[in-house]
């Protein structure tokens, strides 16, 4: 460079984008609309404080220490302000029912939309409808044939290994949670358990755990340097570019597979699951008790309190495809097949992680918590005297243990605690109408802005969870505070309130029109594979498994910083 050039840089260009910066920063914090919002004067003037968070993932720990520091409302980014409350929560969530940041569009799957990537809430709302009957727990109970073989296969797989075996639970679940998915959605027996038994590589299970990955990357590198690194000549690298490709290949077959079945008229309605590999086994031998037919459950039945009603539903079972590809949206039409494709992918990279994660940190707690694994147990052989015959969902919804430490499980285990972010609409826009922007707890936000909260912070208020980092299944047993030193916070809110009041901060599947459309398949897969688990095992830490390598990061979806939840099952001796 001249000097020429040098000294007109130093003196007119460098100075002239530092007085830029001062007078934007001077802007942002005293005259911008969000100006009177508290939070750290750095946040306020650039996004780079907090994206240097979400990249060391540690965002959620970031902004739950914010809100202790600065109350409910914060300012973390010029344009985003994040809030730890109920009203607001209900409000943005569910009554506005605000559209979604761009921020999802790093889910897309091969560039197309699927129900969690459709930001305006009209459009979402009618691509919901395609999917949603098959997640209703009446024909979720017509499923538990399909995901109680998944889940057979898979104990028989541990009681097959060699004593003291020490094996990683995210791809063990990661590949059970694929392998029900897929049975709920197309009818099919993927048998990736099979696969993880032989150590094995499936694609289709490295692709949807390379999915998350793909997408960050995709949303931050240029494209012609993601182009230029899905150029190098190495097979891992080519898996993850191509993560995408490899699951669209997959739902496409089945698509193409369901559509000439239904042109063909073999399927109408149901679809008998065809087996891929068979598994010979005490265990699958004892499942007809459980999966031909739910009236035959044969362990002693205990008090249900589940509602029956949402059961009994006598339409036949189906699954989610030919649910999709008989879709037909308000104008007519049927789901362009596009469509049909990512709305299953996206269901499979919704479910596989969230459901492995979760079931992965369950366990490990009860590792290092013999009083909560009495109880359990005590529990779980009560209604499962043979561990080859997993009771009915009915029974299994009506354990009271059971379903308070799934629920402790879900508030400290959150799997996608982080931030759920909308946008504030015009005031123009149909379902909205404030001239002034939104009011946030007495804070005016203008369109535009972008506002969340998280799951992470809403399970933590002290005010409503006494002890927030303690599990404690007891706390949402309806004796907890009578029985307890509480007795005053008893006496001024009734347990029935007490209970509803954790209730209502609960969103670890989010919370309004948005929420985890796997919500109820979910549940019953945490709830079967824990009591199919816990009655086959005793299960152990590995060495080298404990609080540091568990610590939880977070990117949009939680995880051990370690990677891996190393976890040793013993086969349980049978009782004398
Ligand atoms: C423990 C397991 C799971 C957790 C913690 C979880 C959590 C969540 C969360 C937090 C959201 C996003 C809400 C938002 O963006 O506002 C979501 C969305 C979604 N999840 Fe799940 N999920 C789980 C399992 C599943 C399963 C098993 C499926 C289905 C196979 C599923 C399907 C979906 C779908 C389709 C959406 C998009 C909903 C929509 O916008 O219509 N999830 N989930």
């Amino acid at each position: 460079m001249s000097f020429l050039a040098m000294s007109l840089v130093l003196f007119f260009v460098l100075p002239a984008l530092l007085l830029v910066f001062v007078c934007r920063a001077i802007h942002l914090l005293f005259f911008h609309p969000l100006s009177s919002i508290p939070g750290p004067w750095y946040a306020a003037v650039s996004s780079l404080w907090i994206t240097s968070h979400v990249l060391r993932l540690e965002q959620c720990k970031t902004i739950h220490a914010l809100f202790q520091t600065y109350g409910p409302v914060v300012r973390i980014a010029p344009n985003k302000v994040v809030f730890c409350d109920l009203g607001a929560m209900k409000s943005v969530y569910s009554t506005w029912k605000f559209d979604k940041s761009d921020y999802y569009k790093s889910l897309l799957t091969n560039d197309n939309d699927h129900a969690m990537t459709t930001l305006p809430h009209a459009q979402h709302s009618i691509r919901r409808k395609a999917y949603a009957s098959h997640y209703t727990p009446s024909n979720l109970a017509k499923l538990q044939p399909e995901i109680g073989e998944a889940t057979g296969k898979m104990i028989d797989t541990l009681h097959g290994l060699p004593a003291h075996t020490s094996l990683d639970t995210l791809p063990l679940f990661r590949h059970l949670s694929l392998d029900i998915i897929v049975a709920s959605s197309y009818g099919f027996q993927l048998g990736a358990i099979n696969k993880w038994a032989l150590e094995a590589e499936d694609h289709l299970t490295m692709a949807i755990g390379d999915f998350p990955k793909r997408g960050i990357l995709r949303s931050t590198v240029p494209t012609w340097a993601w182009n230029l690194v899905c150029k190098i000549p190495n097979a891992r690298l080519k898996l993850l570019c191509d993560s995408d490709k490899i699951m669209a290949e997959f739902v496409s077959t089945r698509v193409y597979e369901m559509r000439a079945k239904l042109n063909a008229d073999k399927l109408a309605p149901v679809v008998a699951p065809t087996i891929v590999a068979p598994t010979p086994s005490h265990f699958l031998s004892a499942f007809p008790t459980f999966s031909r037919s739910s009236s035959r459950a044969s362990s002693p039945a205990p008090s249900c309190s589940s509602d029956d009603s949402s059961f009994s539903d006598d339409t036949e079972k189906s699954y989610l495809l030919p649910r999709l590809l008989n879709y037909r949206y308000p104008s007519g039409e049927t789901m362009p097949e596009t469509h049909v494709i990512s709305e299953c992918m996206g269901h499979m990279v919704a479910g596989t992680d969230t459901t492995s994660i979760s079931l992965s940190y369950f366990l490990w707690e009860l590792t290092r918590r013999q009083d909560i694994l009495r109880k359990l147990r005590d529990e779980i052989d009560a209604v499962m005297p043979d561990p080859g015959a997993i009771p009915d969902i009915k029974i299994l919804n009506g354990m009271e243990y059971l379903n308070a430490f799934i629920k402790e499980g879900l508030r400290i285990y959150s799997a996608a605690p982080s931030l759920l972010e909308r946008v504030v609409p015009v005031s123009t826009s149909k379902n909205f109408a404030c001239a002034d922007g939104f009011d946030l707890m007495g804070y005016a936000l203008p369109p535009g802005t972008i506002i969340a909260t998280q799951a992470w912070s809403m399970h933590r208020d002290p005010a409503v969870f006494q002890s927030p980092e303690t599990f404690l299944p007891e706390r949402w047993l309806p004796a907890y505070a009578a029985g307890s030193k509480e007795e005053d916070a008893a006496d001024a809110e009734s347990e029935a309130a007490r209970l509803a009041r954790m209730a209502s901060h609960m969103m670890p599947f989010g919370t309004g029109s948005r929420i985890c459309g796997g919500v109820n398949l979910a549940q019953n897969i945490m709830r079967i594979v824990l009591v199919a688990v816990l009655r086959n095992f005793e299960v152990e830490a590995a060495p080298g498994t404990d609080e540091k390598s568990m610590d939880m990061r977070d990117s949009f979806v939680m995880f051990p910083a370690a990677m891996e939840c190393k976890l040793i099952f013993h086969p349980r001796v049978p009782a004398a």
